[in-house]
């Protein structure tokens, strides 16, 4: 954990359910090696990761179970540590490789950018050789010219306790990448005869394994994991699938048949993923069906109203699934055995030694300003107080103006799939500066756009189709508690549970017990095909709301109210071809021609915020909270950090 992070002071429900083969996930995990520094939740850093899947691991081998890492892609963009160096990843991705995953796939946000990607190609994918699959995806090599898989195709391999096991990792259908790369689609994927013989191997398969950087939810719009299991599903009636997935940042388990299952494990270093099977039938595999001594997995797999084909035998397969909330409160817990104290493993504090010197020599805890307010993205109404997008709309107004058409009224759009994150109360930091607006996307404009067109833009992005939408979430917690809490609790013991009688569990010297929670604090409440008792830390729910594709931004408009003749409009370059569809479809002509840079190209959506900040936030600075945060309750309510309504 980083010097100035927390801990967590409420715990898991009870121990994890061991099978014969388990996984811990990953995914989306943009950047935040670090940790939620100003959050209590989610405090552990990548160092305490590093001593958790030690521990984990040798933890399987004394149970003669499997277990296997993986991690599911969207390694940049959301944090400084893996931002703020001039090639993301550059100093985040060294400690990512830190941990020996078994299995990993590439996300969109690897392939944006193409020195991104060929970074990806030339080293990422180096280090983990033949656990980085990339099944349907492929760069231009610079050598050759030619198109070679980014990692491999596929996996074929036998785990320490004998199952044999055929993996895959497949991308959802993007299509921004960059254009050294190419995204094979999954329907084009399912008809390639590698895919094909791979389903088909000569050697015996007891379970397929398909990662992908994709929703696992198959009816979600984005995912392909439907087209893919229906494919193996309909080669290989009767031998279990199990999915990974990533990219809606949701916490997920879905069940596709009796046999198949998918997962998903969050986003943002909030959340990681437990699954653990039991049950599969191997003629190879030493693993005990049901490890002695710890709780093993009970429930079948049995699918909710699916038109995906399904397996037509009986399944002997049991399944557990859990999100554990990622601090060390709940690392320390399921490592078991080991106290908080003796947590640590030398690498683990390597690592986390390696993150503040980081941290430190990108100067990421430099400040811009002080925020006198906490707003987050989904947890109050679109533009309500204490929500995010009110605040951009102010920094949009003030800062995104060309002083040489000052005068000349503006209309500013941006997509609100270009904000990250939530923006905490107190130090405004070069850090938060990416966490809230990590993009480089430049502003454009066209100039003296007739406002009557100009003016249906953004419902017309709202309303699509220019524009998907960002994530269908309506129905997900998104889980974000945001804030600091008191200081003064990191100079307490580590936190022991009294829940479901865990106490027992907890080091009986550290038991000294200050401020603990009796209640559930507020964070991830999931509900998934296995009902709502996945989240291995119970929390009480935060409200959230929808927030539309894109937001406006008005500046020098008449001061008497009336309507300008014609605006500046100006658009990151991000969704440039949307404006020009949008305002084609209202009566305009435009082509990129007319487009032009508004402000200058280094002037991007990482910029407005800090620019802001020093114009709007320097003030507060001498008497700057450090460390006084809030959050929320249930209904909205601002609390303070000991949960008293504010
Ligand atoms: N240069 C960029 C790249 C991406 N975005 C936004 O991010 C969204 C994708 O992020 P996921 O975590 O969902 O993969 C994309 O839809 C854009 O909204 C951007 O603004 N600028």
């Amino acid at each position: 954990m980083q010097p100035d992070a927390q801990n967590a002071t409420t715990g898991p429900k009870g121990p994890l359910e061991w099978g014969q083969i388990n996984f811990l996930q990953t995914t989306d995990t943009h950047g935040w090696l670090e940790g939620h520094i100003k959050e209590q939740n989610y405090g552990a850093d990548w160092g305490d990761y590093v001593s958790f899947t030690k521990h984990m691991k040798k933890k399987a081998k004394n149970l003669g179970v499997d277990l296997l890492l993986v991690d599911t892609g969207d390694l940049h963009d959301g944090a400084g540590l893996s931002d703020a160096t001039t090639l993301n990843g550059e100093i985040s991705n060294p400690i990512f490789e830190n941990i020996d995953y078994d299995l990993l796939t590439i996300g969109n946000h690897e392939l944006y950018v193409t020195e991104i990607a060929y970074e990806t190609f030339s080293n990422f994918s180096k280090r983990y050789g033949d656990r980085y699959l990339t099944s349907n995806v492929q760069i231009i090599n610079p050598s050759t010219g030619e198109y070679e898989y980014i990692g491999k195709k596929y996996r074929y391999f036998t785990t320490e306790q004998g199952l044999r096991i055929m993996a895959f990792g497949v991308l959802f259908d993007f299509k921004g990448n960059s254009n050294v790369s190419k995204v094979i689609t999954a329907k084009n994927l399912t008809e390639e005869k590698w895919f094909l013989d791979a389903i088909n191997y000569p050697k015996p398969i007891d379970l397929f394994l398909v990662i992908g950087h994709n929703p696992v939810r198959a009816n979600a719009t984005t995912s392909t994991f439907g087209t893919l299991f229906s494919t193996i599903r309909n080669l290989r009636p009767d031998i279990p699938v199990q999915g990974f997935g990533g990219h809606t940042h949701i916490r997920d388990f879905t069940v596709y048949d009796n046999k198949a299952t998918g997962m998903e494990s969050g986003r943002y270093c909030e959340t990681l993923g437990w699954l653990s099977i039991t049950g599969i039938k191997s003629s190879s595999c030493k693993a005990e069906h049901n490890p002695h001594g710890v709780p093993h997995p009970t429930r079948p797999a049995v699918p909710l109203n699916t038109s995906l084909p399904q397996s037509k035998t009986p399944s002997s397969l049991r399944y557990a699934r859990r999100y554990l909330d990622w601090n060390r409160l709940t690392f320390a817990y399921h490592a078991e055995g080991s106290q908080d104290h003796t947590f640590d493993i030398s690498k683990g504090v390597e690592v986390t030694g390696d993150i503040t010197s980081a941290r430190k020599s990108l100067n990421l805890t430099s400040l811009y300003g002080c925020a006198p307010e906490s707003y987050c993205q989904f947890c109050k109404p679109f533009l309500a107080d204490g929500n995010l997008f009110g605040l951009l709309q102010t920094a949009l107004t003030t800062v995104v103006v060309n002083e040489s058409r000052s005068d000349i009224p503006r209309m500013i759009i941006i997509n609100t799939g270009s904000v990250r994150f939530d923006l905490a109360k107190g130090p405004f930091t070069y850090d938060d500066s990416f966490i809230v607006s990590p993009f480089k996307d430049a502003f454009q404009f066209i100039p003296d756009v007739p406002y009557e067109q100009a003016s249906q833009v953004l419902g017309i992005l709202n309303a699509g189709p220019f524009q998907k939408k960002r994530r269908d979430l309506e129905t997900r917690d998104f889980g974000f508690e945001p804030l600091l809490a008191d200081r003064d609790i990191c100079l307490d013991p580590p936190i022991t549970h009294d829940r479901d009688g865990l106490k027992a569990r907890s080091n009986p010297g550290a038991s000294i017990l200050r401020r603990q929670n009796t209640s559930p604090t507020p964070g991830y409440t999931t509900t998934d095909d296995f009902g709502t008792d996945g989240d291995d830390t119970v929390h009480s729910k935060i409200p959230y709301y929808a927030q539309p594709n894109d937001l406006q931004a008005n500046g020098s408009f008449p001061t008497d109210g009336s309507t300008p003749k014609t605006v500046d409009l100006i658009f990151l370059d991000f969704i440039q071809s949307y404006i020009l569809a949008a305002l084609n479809s209202v009566g305009g002509s435009y082509v990129a021609g007319d487009v032009s840079y508004y402000l200058p190209k280094t002037f991007t959506t990482n910029s407005y915020l800090p620019a802001y900040a020093k114009v709007a936030w320097q003030e507060n600075v001498p008497n700057c909270p450090v460390g006084q945060g809030i959050g929320f309750d249930k209904r909205g309510v601002r609390l303070d950090s000991m949960g008293v309504r504010i």
